[in-house]
């Protein structure tokens, strides 16, 4: 059985408070956007090992125990005794990018495991499940456009349509790690919330729609930022890091004929359409 994990960029991230558990608290919009892998899983009765983990494509640091697609499985086979599994990873999404890359394989691996085994969770339970695995995995059980407070998995409806809107989604060469990103944050009430500034014409978001962790990782990462000028300088009409970067996206008018630009070797582009 194949999914395709795809990712989400974040419109609009203010990260309000420090809990006492160290994580944070935070308001984002999630977008789901068609840049995907692809995850099969093939039942392997006679196997003498529970998962056989087979990576293709960009490589991802650490062993395969460590990957998020075993971490999904080994929840799923504590609680339901799975039989040993084949799993085929094709990563096509960068990692340390901001785009939930991980946490998305991670979500369909259980929502994968869940149809093929016919387990009959929920999807309220697939999120809390998906929760333990990464603060942003939940979001990708619905996949939808969708309100997220807390550590990224307390939702509310958002009534927010980009349908049309084209997106271009740069990544420099640069690793941002998470965990250091947020400890180089001073958290703090937005002056725009989210909720406010997302209901207002995507023309405005360029002044309201703030993601916070650009003030600290533009600083530290130029390239970043300069990126963000140049997709304004071609015409998007809202750009933004997405997470704690470094991926930079740009959104730009329907029918707009999006530009060619030379970003150099080594950096990643994608070009689609919301
Ligand atoms: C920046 C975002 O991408 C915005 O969508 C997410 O908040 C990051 O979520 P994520 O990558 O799933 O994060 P995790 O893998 O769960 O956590 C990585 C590290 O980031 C920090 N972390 C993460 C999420 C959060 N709400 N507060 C935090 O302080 C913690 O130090 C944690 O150890
Ligand atoms: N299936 C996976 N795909 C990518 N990275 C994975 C995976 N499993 C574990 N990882 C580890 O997670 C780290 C971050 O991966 P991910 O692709 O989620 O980054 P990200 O874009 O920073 O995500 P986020 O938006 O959640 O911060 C990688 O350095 C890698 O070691």
């Amino acid at each position: 059985m194949l999914a395709f994990p795809n990712i989400k960029i974040n419109l609009g991230l203010s990260i309000t408070e420090k809990r006492p558990d160290g994580y944070h608290n935070l308001e984002t919009v999630f977008y789901p956007v068609a840049l995907e892998d692809a995850l099969e899983i093939r039942t392997s009765p006679n196997a003498d090992r529970k998962f056989t983990l087979h990576q293709h494509g960009m490589e991802i640091a650490g062993n395969p125990e460590d990957n998020l697609v075993v971490k999904a499985y080994l929840l799923m086979d504590k609680e339901f005794h799975l039989p040993p599994v084949e799993i085929h990873l094709y990563k096509h999404i960068p990692s340390g990018a901001g785009l939930g890359g991980g946490s998305s394989d991670a979500a369909f691996m259980l929502k994968l495991l869940n149809d093929h085994y016919q387990l009959g969770v929920s999807e309220e339970q697939l999120e809390v499940y998906a929760a333990t695995l990464g603060a942003d995995c939940a979001f990708f059980i619905k996949n939808r456009p969708i309100f997220a407070e807390g550590i990224g998995n307390i939702f509310s409806p958002v009534e927010l349509s980009l349908n049309g809107y084209q997106i271009m989604i740069i990544k420099p060469n640069v690793f941002v790690s998470t965990r250091e990103a947020f400890s180089n944050i001073h958290p703090h009430r937005p002056k725009y919330p989210v909720m406010e500034a997302i209901q207002r014409p995507v023309q405005e978001w360029k002044d309201t729609l703030i993601n916070d962790f650009e003030a600290s990782v533009f600083p530290q990462h130029p390239v970043i930022g300069e990126i963000k000028e140049e997709l304004y300088h071609q015409g998007a009409i809202y750009a933004s890091m997405s997470g704690s970067g470094s991926s930079v996206f740009g959104l730009f008018a329907p029918g707009f004929v999006l530009p060619e630009i030379n970003w150099g070797t080594d950096v990643f582009c994608f070009k689609g359409k919301l």
